[in-house]
């Protein structure tokens, strides 16, 4: 049976056609934070908004990108992701907060994800816990090679993506505070460098679309450590400075390819 809601020209949910957006995208949880970064386009246009899924489109070196915010948590993100797929979407780069999950990692750090711990419940109503929550490895180098070309100080590895935010930065109040303690130690032990909520659903969905997909995360709260005094607005130019040069290696990259 044919679904109605889904033939529409303009998807359902991002409120975006084909032609809407190009073929790489950054992907925000805040829907605040696209209009800072389409402020890196050139040309930028804001072109949908809808629920919490908000879309600039502009240029980089001449080629069309977009940014979509994907709210907080796997079932938007998963949305926008294959809402963007069905629209023309290729490349995603989600760029994220995060808390830090090894002492070293300081607040205003960046972590590059290299994985996602499947925490969460969107991507089991898509594969198996088996299958890996795994970034794309030219997204990856390109984020890796953006951040040493911007000097910034940078983790590469696996990040927790969670489901609820107060679950685990107020574990020791929760009902379950025994067991959340003792899966973050897990987490800790087995070298995760940071927690936010969506990178999983990102990598698991794009896989299965056959899409690229890479994450880098600001670090904004370390619970080892007493907080810096950078404030959040002062630091976010390094994440998003950092996704922006991993699309233009990209486009880049891929211009050589396709020629
Ligand atoms: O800053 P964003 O991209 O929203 O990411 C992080 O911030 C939210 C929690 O405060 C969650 O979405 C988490 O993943
Ligand atoms: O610990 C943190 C900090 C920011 N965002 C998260 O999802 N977790």
């Amino acid at each position: 049976m044919a679904h109605t809601l889904f033939n529409d020209e303009y998807k359902y949910h991002i409120k975006l056609k084909q032609g809407d957006v190009g073929r790489y995208i950054l992907l925000p949880g805040d829907p605040g934070r696209c209009e800072v970064i389409a402020k890196w386009f050139d040309n930028p246009v804001k072109v949908a908004q809808n629920r919490e899924y908000v879309t600039y489109t502009g240029t980089l070196l001449g080629e069309k990108v977009s940014v979509t915010s994907t709210g907080i948590g796997g079932p938007s993100t998963a949305i926008a992701v294959e809402e963007l797929a069905m629209v023309g979407a290729e490349t995603f780069i989600r760029v994220g907060t995060s808390g830090a999950m090894q002492p070293g990692i300081v607040v205003g750090d960046l972590a590059i994800v290299t994985a996602a711990i499947r925490d969460e419940g969107t991507t089991r109503q898509y594969m198996p816990i088996e299958f890996p929550a795994v970034a794309n490895i030219d997204v990856t180098l390109a984020l890796r090679a953006a951040a040493e070309k911007l000097c910034l100080t940078f983790h590469l590895g696996v990040s927790q993506s969670k489901d609820s935010f107060y679950g685990e930065v107020e574990r020791d109040r929760q009902p379950l505070a025994e067991q959340l303690n003792a899966r973050r130690r897990a987490w800790i032990a087995g070298g995760a460098v940071c927690s936010e909520m969506e990178a999983a659903t990102v990598f698991v969905v794009s896989s299965i679309l056959h899409r690229r997909a890479g994450g880098v995360m600001l670090i904004v709260d370390n619970q080892f450590a007493e907080a810096g005094n950078e404030p959040h607005h002062q630091i976010l130019d390094r994440l998003i400075s950092t996704g922006i040069e991993a699309i233009k290696l990209l486009i880049e990259q891929d211009r050589v390819v396709r020629r």
